[in-house]
């Protein structure tokens, strides 16, 4: 997919693979003008971003992109993870990214259900178990023709779930995408929040906008006695948001069942369960919604996961 080159070409006449200044010139132009068609009708883009890793970032993208599609609005989910791609197993999804023949060799996302598509680099690899060595020129070559190369159509939302850190991934999502916002997760203990203050300053470097900040594994309901045990501490992620003046989105607590659930592919967040943490979710939910609120299209909803297949149609 990407060059083997990478981005690392010099500046000389003939780079080392072979190809002319002016051809690399016009490859990027091209692929440039490919980003802009493919991100041109998708209103809000949300790369949800953690500093630590364990803190529940995929679990969040994933629950956010189905409570938004549940919600009818028209949602893509893109897994840009390429060492620990999760969207794909945590949804239960099968199948593999096919350009089409008749959208001029652009390729449409895997439906999950009418409303939301999903993509993962992960559906890129031929061998699923293969582990990943990729240079950082590599990596965001190949992120920036996966977007590309994507035909979204239109989107209310399109939620970007990134590996943890400020390494190239979310990098080079921040000079993809124009006008990506981000959503910070992370736990309530130091450790984690010493890592967030840098996801923070990263977006600030490098002039993305963020939207939140979310809690998450804030304290644990036992389902015994219904007390709540403050397992990683609570209220850090608050105060982070308060440090730096953002919006503090909500706590969303600790959970076996999301846990299972997120392992059996049937996200529990964004069921219809009543429980503290689904009624914590739907308050973040709403706190995202409100914040970035796209025009609302209307569009009828199958709630039953997709076949997975691409054709949109369900199981
Ligand atoms: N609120 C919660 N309560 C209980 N378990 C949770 C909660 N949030 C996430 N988990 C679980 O924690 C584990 C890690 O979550 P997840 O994979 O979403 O984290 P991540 O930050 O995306 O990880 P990575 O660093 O691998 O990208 C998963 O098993 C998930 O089910």
């Amino acid at each position: 997919m990407a060059d083997s080159c990478g981005s690392s070409c010099s500046s000389a006449k003939t780079s080392n693979c072979g190809t002319t200044r002016e051809a690399q010139d016009a490859a990027l132009a091209q692929q440039e003008n490919a980003i802009t068609r493919s991100l041109g009708k998708i209103k809000n883009k949300i790369l949800v971003m953690s500093g630590k890793g364990g803190v529940g970032k995929s679990t969040v993208s994933v629950s956010l992109a189905l409570g938004l599609a549940q919600r009818g609005y028209m949602v893509g989910l893109m897994d840009v993870d390429i060492h620990g791609p999760d969207v794909v197993r945590m949804l239960n999804m099968k199948g593999s990214l096919e350009p089409s023949a008749t959208a001029g060799g652009l390729v449409p996302p895997l439906y999950y259900n009418d409303n939301l598509k999903v993509v993962s680099l992960e559906y890129m690899l031929k061998d699923r178990d293969q582990a990943i060595i990729w240079r950082g020129p590599l990596k965001i070559q190949a992120i920036r023709q996966f977007v590309a190369d994507m035909d979204w159509g239109e989107l209310d939302y399109l939620i970007i779930d990134a590996p943890p850190g400020t390494g190239d991934e979310p990098l080079s999502v921040a000079q993809t995408i124009p006008n990506v916002k981000a959503i910070v997760v992370t736990t309530p203990q130091k450790v984690a929040l010493a890592d967030v203050r840098k996801s923070i300053n990263f977006c600030k470097t490098v002039n993305v906008e963020i939207t939140g900040v979310i809690e998450n594994m804030s304290g644990f309901v036992c389902p015994h006695c219904n007390q709540t045990v403050d397992i990683f501490k609570t209220g850090g992620g608050e105060e982070v948001a308060r440090e730096f003046d953002l919006p503090f989105l909500g706590r969303i607590p600790m959970d076996p069942r999301i846990v299972v659930a997120g392992d059996d592919g049937t996200p529990y967040l964004s069921s219809s369960e009543e429980s503290p943490a689904t009624k914590a979710f739907a308050g973040v939910l709403q706190a995202i919604e409100n914040r970035l609120p796209p025009v609302k299209t209307p569009v009828s909803l199958n709630i039953a996961g997709g076949c997975g297949c691409g054709c949109g149609g369900s199981n």
